[in-house]
């Protein structure tokens, strides 16, 4: 896959209602970026305004090193204009909805409905991300039932928690490392006017350091 000692650049947008915890998972996946400080586990975020983005250099297992720039999205209706135009350019999307709060699991065919609609099919590889799965006794959505609509939309899913620390490293990798797969086997192609995967030079990769990410044991 690596062409000339250049790498690539996966694109991925976090998806979902307001308040899922979409800048919380990614926050607590920045924390574990080598060479990032860690500050004290810090779940309270405001609402999201239109779109942020993070990058973070992971080993991937099939070898090659890869830059992902991840992107959190608002879910607040008001800034579904501005979200909406970044839907084209990503190659990866986690569609997270709360475990406690039914409407946002509700509304997860939405929202993949409109990448898809921006994107046509087959250009994005998502995955189902029940977050909050810390709170457990608040529970709304079973895991069967998150289960069964990933799986009537041909999509992996995971359950997170930002404030427990599980899966959240497992969930990106999961993510890069079956976009990694798609792209070796041509399922997702390198285009010139497309910035979901970019060819990269050695000297444009983020200089931090990038180790091999190896989940912890889930702390649930
Ligand atoms: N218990 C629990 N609370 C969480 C978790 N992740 C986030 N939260 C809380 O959920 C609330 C919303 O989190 P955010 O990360 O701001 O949610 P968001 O999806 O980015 O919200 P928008 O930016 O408005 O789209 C905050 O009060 C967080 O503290 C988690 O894993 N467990």
């Amino acid at each position: 896959m690596e062409a000339g000692g250049c790498r690539y650049q996966f694109r991925i947008a976090l998806l979902g209602d307001a308040a899922v915890g979409k800048t919380s998972l990614l926050r607590c996946y920045m924390r574990g970026a080598p060479g990032i400080p860690e500050p004290e586990l810090e779940l309270e975020s405001a609402p999201t305004v239109g779109v942020e983005f993070y990058t973070r250099t992971v080993q991937l297992q099939a070898g090659p090193r890869v830059k992902l720039q991840l992107w959190d999205t608002a879910g607040q209706e008001r800034f579904r204009c501005i979200t909406r135009s970044f839907y084209r350019n990503v190659v990866g999307v986690l569609l997270v909805f709360d475990v406690t709060n039914r409407k946002s699991f509700e509304h997860i065919l939405d929202w993949h409905q409109e990448v898809m609609a921006t994107q046509g099919p087959d250009k994005a590889i998502f995955l189902l991300i029940g977050h909050k799965s810390d709170l457990q006794s608040a529970r709304c959505v079973s895991t069967q039932e998150a289960e069964e609509l990933a799986a009537s939309l041909g999509i992996g899913f995971m359950e997170t928690s930002a404030k427990s620390n599980c899966n959240v490293d497992l969930a990106f990798d999961t993510l890069a490392n079956t976009i990694q797969q798609a792209l070796w086997q041509g399922a997702i192609k390198l285009e010139e006017d497309w910035g979901g995967v970019r060819l990269i030079q050695n000297t444009q990769i983020s200089r931090l350091p990038s180790r091999m990410q190896h989940p912890g044991p889930c702390r649930c």
